[in-house]
Protein backbone atom coordinates (compact mmCIF):
# COMPACT_ATOMS: atom_id res chain seq x y z
CA UNK A 1 0.00 0.00 0.00
CA UNK A 2 1.54 3.19 -1.29
CA UNK A 3 2.72 5.28 2.15
CA UNK A 4 0.55 8.32 1.20
CA UNK A 5 -2.74 6.25 1.62
CA UNK A 6 -1.31 5.05 5.16
CA UNK A 7 -0.78 8.33 5.66
CA UNK A 8 -4.54 9.40 4.97
CA UNK A 9 -5.87 6.16 6.67
CA UNK A 10 -3.87 6.97 9.55
CA UNK A 11 -5.95 10.57 9.81
CA UNK A 12 -9.11 9.05 8.46
CA UNK A 13 -9.02 6.69 11.34
CA UNK A 14 -8.90 9.79 14.01
CA UNK A 15 -12.02 11.54 12.56
CA UNK A 16 -13.71 8.35 12.21
CA UNK A 17 -12.62 7.79 16.31
CA UNK A 18 -14.22 11.32 16.77
CA UNK A 19 -17.51 10.60 15.07
CA UNK A 20 -18.00 7.69 17.40
CA UNK A 21 -17.01 9.74 20.30
CA UNK A 22 -19.05 12.97 19.18
CA UNK A 23 -22.04 10.53 18.45
CA UNK A 24 -21.58 8.28 21.85
CA UNK A 25 -21.93 12.39 23.76
CA UNK A 26 -24.87 13.06 21.57
CA UNK A 27 -26.71 9.77 22.60
CA UNK A 28 -25.58 10.77 26.24
CA UNK A 29 -27.51 14.05 26.24
CA UNK A 30 -30.74 12.67 23.34
CA UNK A 31 -31.59 10.10 26.15
CA UNK A 32 -32.15 12.80 28.68
CA UNK A 33 -34.16 14.85 26.59
CA UNK A 34 -35.77 11.89 26.23
CA UNK A 35 -36.27 11.08 29.79
CA UNK A 36 -37.63 14.83 30.58
CA UNK A 37 -40.16 14.34 27.11
CA UNK A 38 -41.37 10.96 29.21
CA UNK A 39 -41.44 12.33 32.29
CA UNK A 40 -43.62 15.54 30.67
CA UNK A 41 -46.06 13.37 28.39
CA UNK A 42 -44.41 15.03 25.86
CA UNK A 43 -44.38 13.61 21.99
CA UNK A 44 -40.88 11.91 20.81
CA UNK A 45 -40.26 14.07 17.54
CA UNK A 46 -40.57 17.79 17.51
CA UNK A 47 -41.22 18.57 14.18
CA UNK A 48 -40.43 22.44 14.45
CA UNK A 49 -36.82 21.51 16.27
CA UNK A 50 -36.23 19.42 13.51
CA UNK A 51 -36.96 22.12 10.65
CA UNK A 52 -34.59 24.39 12.08
CA UNK A 53 -31.94 21.47 12.86
CA UNK A 54 -32.62 21.13 8.60
CA UNK A 55 -32.37 24.84 7.87
CA UNK A 56 -29.17 25.19 9.95
CA UNK A 57 -27.26 22.08 8.91
CA UNK A 58 -27.79 22.70 5.41
CA UNK A 59 -26.34 26.26 5.84
CA UNK A 60 -23.26 24.48 7.40
CA UNK A 61 -22.86 22.03 4.94
CA UNK A 62 -23.42 24.72 2.12
CA UNK A 63 -20.47 26.78 3.70
CA UNK A 64 -18.08 23.74 4.60
CA UNK A 65 -18.33 21.92 1.30
CA UNK A 66 -20.42 19.14 2.15
CA UNK A 67 -23.37 17.89 -0.12
CA UNK A 68 -26.40 19.32 2.13
CA UNK A 69 -28.58 16.33 1.18
CA UNK A 70 -26.13 14.36 2.82
CA UNK A 71 -25.84 16.23 5.51
CA UNK A 72 -29.77 16.26 6.36
CA UNK A 73 -29.93 12.54 5.53
CA UNK A 74 -27.31 11.98 7.59
CA UNK A 75 -28.85 14.02 10.70
CA UNK A 76 -32.22 12.18 9.63
CA UNK A 77 -30.71 8.75 10.13
CA UNK A 78 -29.19 9.77 13.53
CA UNK A 79 -32.93 11.28 14.86
CA UNK A 80 -34.77 8.08 13.51
CA UNK A 81 -32.18 6.00 16.25
CA UNK A 82 -32.96 9.08 18.55
CA UNK A 83 -36.96 8.70 18.22
CA UNK A 84 -36.88 4.97 18.04
CA UNK A 85 -34.96 5.62 21.92
CA UNK A 86 -37.64 7.91 22.72
CA UNK A 87 -40.43 6.01 22.31
CA UNK A 88 -38.30 2.88 24.09
CA UNK A 89 -37.97 5.59 26.94
CA UNK A 90 -41.77 6.54 26.81
CA UNK A 91 -42.47 2.96 26.75
CA UNK A 92 -40.72 1.99 30.46
CA UNK A 93 -41.81 5.43 31.74
CA UNK A 94 -45.80 4.26 31.05
CA UNK A 95 -44.82 0.84 32.15
CA UNK A 96 -43.35 2.12 35.72
CA UNK A 97 -46.14 4.73 35.74
CA UNK A 98 -49.33 3.00 35.00
CA UNK A 99 -52.32 1.26 37.37
CA UNK A 100 -51.73 -2.25 37.89
CA UNK A 101 -54.10 -3.76 34.68
CA UNK A 102 -54.19 -7.57 35.30
CA UNK A 103 -56.37 -7.50 38.64
CA UNK A 104 -58.67 -10.45 37.16
CA UNK A 105 -55.97 -12.78 35.81
O1 LIG B 1 -34.56 18.21 20.75
C1 LIG B 1 -35.40 17.31 20.90
O2 LIG B 1 -36.58 17.56 21.18
C2 LIG B 1 -35.02 15.92 20.72
O3 LIG B 1 -35.77 15.02 21.02
C3 LIG B 1 -33.71 15.64 20.07
C4 LIG B 1 -33.81 15.51 18.56
C5 LIG B 1 -32.34 15.33 18.06
O4 LIG B 1 -31.86 14.20 18.06
O5 LIG B 1 -31.72 16.35 17.76
C6 LIG B 1 -34.62 14.29 18.25
C7 LIG B 1 -35.93 14.34 17.87
C8 LIG B 1 -36.64 15.60 17.62
O6 LIG B 1 -37.52 15.51 16.56
C9 LIG B 1 -35.71 16.74 17.52
C10 LIG B 1 -34.43 16.70 17.94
Amino acid sequence: MPSEILRLRASIDNIDAALVHLLAERFKLTRQVGELKAIGNMPPADPSRDAQQIERLTAIAEASGLDPDFAVQFRQFIVSEVIRRHELIAREHAGETMPELDTYA
